[in-house]
């Protein structure tokens, strides 16, 4: 049986030039360690490079960056690194080949501790429990992901006392981003890294306008690199909606043009923030899962994102007619949440209620998420008892919706978080802090 497969090897450096979608996927699933051809380890690695500088990657551009790593010297490998980039290959091939690519480093790797052991075997004094513990350990690492590992109550403590330290250091500071809201941050700890944070309420009751809010505070207030995803709205409402609420200027006034030069200043200085931050915006009217997972990764590598936000979940075409609406939706969030613990970032879904209150579609979605927030507006009774109590803890203003926070994994969950939600300005605003 052969060690290495290099027609696949070829293929999938082939399939990382050909398209953007065989560069994502190839740098999700392969290390350059996986391949067996040095040039092919090479090329996979400059590759992956000139990716996450957002260079193309064309002959001269390969040769720029193989310089500057000291490979692609000798004339060979330079021809060699010419002839694949003339390769043609089908991107729809890729799974093919990145697991013929993955078995075979396996297969190698499982050889060379194979003939380790059979060496030791040798050995006339030989402790044959200790071999057997060795060959145990040695089938246990090949059987199970890199990423999995079954570990001792000593490791696991090592790191609660590293985060402990951690927390002491950085002593009252948030651990996730900025949510914006108090009381929110107090109970999340902002949005952390790994988490899936599905936002629902029923349709135009703020789910967009929330979001926003939530990205104004991480990115344009706080630096965050957040990509957007959006398939309801246009891109001129998109940042019009911004326009007004960064500047306070009414979204009706700026949409029908009647504004005070004054006025437009506020909106133009406004508008600097979002020039100024790490946003990305992406708007599709047809996404999917692949295109959305794509995206992510994408904006990850080249821009590094850490939070993203999907407007919203039932937009996503389906792929897959065969099987139920619900089951594709939750193994689509599912697979956000996968990601989101791979990347190290914080996705934020926004999902519709139905009128009585439950998830449209999947009720399920929610145990795949670590924080679930329901956002209501309050009836009338409420918001009278809500002013009362509001005079009384002497808030500046009076909210008139709840944060209705069902599902915290890392902390109180059931809480309701009074906010102000100024719909001319779409704007909300965390009143117990103003
Ligand atoms: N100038 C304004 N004055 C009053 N209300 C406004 C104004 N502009 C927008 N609104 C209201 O603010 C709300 C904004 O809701 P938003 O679009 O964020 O909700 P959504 O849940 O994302 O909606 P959808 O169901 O369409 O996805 C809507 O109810 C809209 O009618």
């Amino acid at each position: 049986m052969n060690y290495f497969d290099y027609e696949s090897e070829r293929s999938i450096i082939a399939a990382m030039l050909e398209s953007e979608e065989g560069l994502i996927e190839a740098t999700a699933a392969m290390q350059a360690e996986d391949f067996y051809e040095p040039r092919h380890q090479a090329m996979f690695d400059i590759l992956a490079s000139l990716y996450a500088q957002s260079i193309k990657p064309t002959y001269l551009e390969m040769l720029k960056e193989g310089h500057k790593r000291g490979t692609f010297s000798k004339p060979e490998d330079r021809e060699y690194a010419k002839q694949t980039i003339g390769f043609h290959v089908s991107v729809t091939q890729l799974p093919y080949w990145l697991k013929n690519v993955k078995d075979k480093a396996r297969l190698r790797k499982m050889r060379k501790d194979f003939i380790r052991l059979a060496e030791e075997m040798k050995n006339p004094i030989v402790d044959v429990n200790k071999l057997l513990q060795d060959a145990t350990e040695v089938i246990m690492r090949l059987t199970i992901d890199n990423a999995e590992k079954i570990e001792s109550g000593a490791e696991l403590v090592q790191t609660g006392k590293q985060v402990i330290e951690e927390r002491i250091a950085n002593k009252g500071l948030l651990q996730g981003i900025p949510t914006g809201i108090g009381k929110l941050n107090r109970l999340t700890g902002g949005w952390k890294a790994g988490d899936l944070i599905i936002v629902a309420a029923e349709s135009g009751k703020g789910k967009t306008a929330f979001a926003q809010n939530f990205i104004s505070i991480a990115c344009f207030g706080s630096d965050t690199p957040t990509l957007y995803i959006n398939s309801e709205m246009s891109r001129q409402q998109v940042i019009l909606r911004f326009a007004s609420m960064i500047s306070g200027v009414s979204n009706d006034l700026i949409k029908f043009g009647e504004i005070s030069g004054e006025q437009k200043r506020q909106i133009f200085d406004s508008l600097d923030f979002v020039e100024k931050s790490p946003f990305y915006h992406y708007h599709s009217p047809s996404l999917n899962l692949q295109k959305v997972m794509s995206a992510i990764r994408k904006m990850h590598i080249q821009k590094g994102a850490k939070l993203v936000i999907l407007d919203y979940i039932g937009r996503l075409d389906r792929t897959d007619k065969s099987s139920k609406e619900w089951e594709e939706v939750y193994q689509i969030v599912k697979a956000l949440k996968t990601l989101a613990g791979e990347l190290g970032i914080a996705v934020l879904v926004l999902a519709q209620l139905n009128d009585d209150g439950t998830l449209q579609v999947a009720r399920r979605m929610k145990n795949e998420s670590d924080i679930y927030i329901k956002l209501l507006p309050m009836s009338s009774e409420e918001q009278t008892e809500a002013s009362q109590k509001a005079r009384e803890n002497g808030w500046r203003m009076d909210p008139n919706y709840w944060i209705a926070v069902e599902k915290n994994r890392d902390g109180q969950a059931d809480v309701m978080v009074p906010v102000l939600f100024r719909k001319e300005t779409l704007r909300v605003i965390d009143v117990a802090n103003v």
